[in-house]
């Protein structure tokens, strides 16, 4: 490729690091940058990116220390050598859910912003608000509730938006905001989520919402393509409806769109080219799934902070246990999603304890979770017929299913369907692979209705697994995934899986300028993408026996969850 070929950047700003990741049109990766917010910030007291307020259960994370940290990976990709004349596209992906409140003055210092001066020196005046809920905060149970009566019960508020009513949610926290911060709210320009606040950045004014992530507040009617008015008017609480729509703003339906020039700021301190164009920015999952021409049969897997189970449709069926977004790119096609909080942090927790069982501190952390996972039998079985070991490890409040902190550990008899709760046999290396089956079980209890049979007499599961996100590098974790969740192709790892969402935010932007008039995302990625050079196999899918085994667990799964969650309830009253 010539020397001045362009380039395209797409960021990712996620909750425990923002990424740069700049790709040629060619799809093939140049440069990356990171900063990570624990380790390279300065001046902020956060831990694995935010700050919480255990007492009401908020969760948050500093809007400046995102500021720092694009100033910091703008830094990086110019020591690198980046040329940024050539960069003829951005985009971006945000953490989903979390809102940015901008001041009376953001538009001001927005489109006045000095290159001399870095983003954090001069934007820390543009908010009324320091902070932005993070998608881990459990503090709207009373506005969850609220939502989710406002168009008479969860199964309601998911079919008009796609999902019931979550604490997470940006509609739940908005009104919860408007309550607990009414003065701020009214000197409230603006309201940006975490994708839009980015694209806003590089734009110098803020930037719409995207068609995908606006699908993460509650508010949207996916089928309409317009805001629900009741949500609106329960959202807005005591102010006026017309005044959120103010703060709200417009959503364009094309993911590609020109949202405009970059802003001169970057021109001159970084030499951007002026004509380098913005494309939204949209969530950091729908940004993962357009990391590969990904197809309707296809699953990824998101092993992040968060765990994401994602698949590409074209059939809308909402349900309160599940998520559909619009798809970033392609009107027509969908996002189904599955999220657990106890994710990473989760698998860390139990790691860190087999470690300290086995009084071993490994160079490699994650080696003798990775040995003992493999060494035990699937479920803990001694054999074919003996007792499954199952259980729920939430050091965190749980969303799937809505759950306090907590550990259970149970056993089940396949041949009675009987289930015992107990500790009874259970060491906590046997945690290593339970933790992991628990995980996988739940990704196909919740996607059995999305998969079909691949043919030939198979059962239904997915044609790939795609496995992607810190997580996906573990060879332990996709052996047991792929034996759960099948993939009559087995389980694939990207070439740069712990990037794939920055990845996918750089592909939205080479789509958003280089397609042809009706061209979709999918076909310009298709015709581009290199099969060998961009995934890896890294584990067997379907094994039959295995797979059938694992059915016989899931029944034991959901009896077990419901278990649990009937004895909390009773707890609770
Ligand atoms: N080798 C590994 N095995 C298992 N998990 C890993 C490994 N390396 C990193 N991780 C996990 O990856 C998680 C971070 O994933 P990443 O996708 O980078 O985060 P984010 O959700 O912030 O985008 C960490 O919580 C860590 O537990
Ligand atoms: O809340 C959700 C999705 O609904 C999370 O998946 C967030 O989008 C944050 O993701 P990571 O930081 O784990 O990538």
């Amino acid at each position: 490729m010539a020397s001045d070929s362009p380039l395209y950047i797409g960021f990712d700003l996620s909750t425990q690091q923002l990424k740069g990741l700049v790709v040629n049109s060619d799809l093939k990766v140049i440069y990356i940058a990171k900063f990570d917010f624990d380790a390279d910030s300065h001046g902020f007291p956060i831990k694995k990116g935010v700050l919480n307020n255990e007492a009401e259960h908020e969760v948050f994370a500093p809007v400046a220390l995102w500021l720092q940290a694009l100033d910091g990976v703008l830094e990086s990709l110019r020591k690198q050598g980046l040329d940024f004349r050539r960069v003829k596209g951005i985009s971006g992906a945000g953490q989903q859910h979390g809102s940015v409140y901008w001041g009376q003055d953001a538009e001001k210092l927005l489109c006045n912003l000095d290159p001399k001066k870095s983003l954090e020196a001069q934007l820390e005046g543009a908010f009324s608000h320091p902070y932005s809920p993070n998608w881990q905060d459990s503090s709207t149970q009373k506005e969850c509730d609220e939502f989710d009566a406002a168009l008479g019960d969860p199964e309601h508020l998911a079919q008009v938006t796609g999902s019931k009513a979550h604490h997470r949610f940006t509609g739940p926290q908005i009104l919860r905001f408007t309550r607990k911060h009414p003065e701020v709210y009214q000197k409230t320009s603006r309201i940006s989520l975490v994708s839009s606040f980015l694209a806003s950045l590089f734009l110098g004014h803020v930037a719409p919402f995207d068609i995908s992530d606006v699908c993460g507040m509650n508010l949207w009617n996916i089928k309409k393509g317009v805001y629900d008015d009741r949500l609106l008017q329960l959202c807005s609480g005591v102010f006026e409806v017309e005044e959120l729509k103010r703060k709200l703003g417009e959503v364009p339906e094309d993911g590609g769109l020109h949202l405009g020039h970059v802003h001169a700021y970057f021109v001159e301190r970084f030499g951007f080219s002026p004509d380098c164009t913005v494309i939204p920015a949209t969530g950091d999952n729908p940004a993962t799934i357009l990391s590969l021409p990904l197809r309707p049969s296809d699953a990824m897997v998101s092993l992040g902070t968060s765990t994401t189970f994602l698949m590409s449709t074209p059939s809308y069926a909402p349900d309160p246990a599940t998520h559909f977004f619009n798809h970033p790119t392609t009107p027509g096609l969908y996002m189904f999603m599955l999220c657990y909080k106890n994710g990473g942090l989760a698998r860390e927790h139990v790691r860190d304890a087999v470690n300290e069982s086995l009084k071993d501190t490994p160079a490699q952390p994650w080696a003798k979770f990775d040995q003992v996972a493999l060494q035990s039998p699937p479920l803990g079985q001694r054999d074919s017929t003996g007792p499954m070991k199952m259980g729920l490890f939430f050091p965190r409040d749980e969303i799937v299913p809505n759950i306090r902190k907590g550990q259970w550990r149970f056993t089940y008899d396949p041949s009675t369907g009987s289930l015992q709760e107990t500790t009874d046999g259970w060491t906590t290396q046997d945690e290593a692979r339970a933790i992991v089956e628990s995980q996988m079980i739940s990704l196909r209890l919740r996607s059995r209705e999305l998969t079909q049979s691949p043919g030939n007499g198979l059962p239904a599961q997915p044609r790939r697994v795609y496995l992607v996100g810190g997580g996906s590098k573990n060879k332990a974790i996709a052996k047991i995934a792929g034996e759960i969740l099948g993939g009559v192709e087995g389980v694939y790892q990207l070439d740069v899986s712990d990037n794939a969402c920055a990845l996918g935010a750089a592909y939205k932007a080479v789509w958003g300028i280089e397609r042809q008039p009706g061209q979709t995302f999918e076909s310009l990625v298709g015709q581009r993408w290199n099969e060998d050079q961009f995934v890896e196999k890294i584990a067997d899918g379907y094994q039959k026996g295995v797979f059938e085994k694992y059915g016989q667990a899931v029944e034991g799964f959901e009896k077990m969850e419901q278990q649990v969650l009937k004895q909390e309830a009773e707890k609770g009253n």
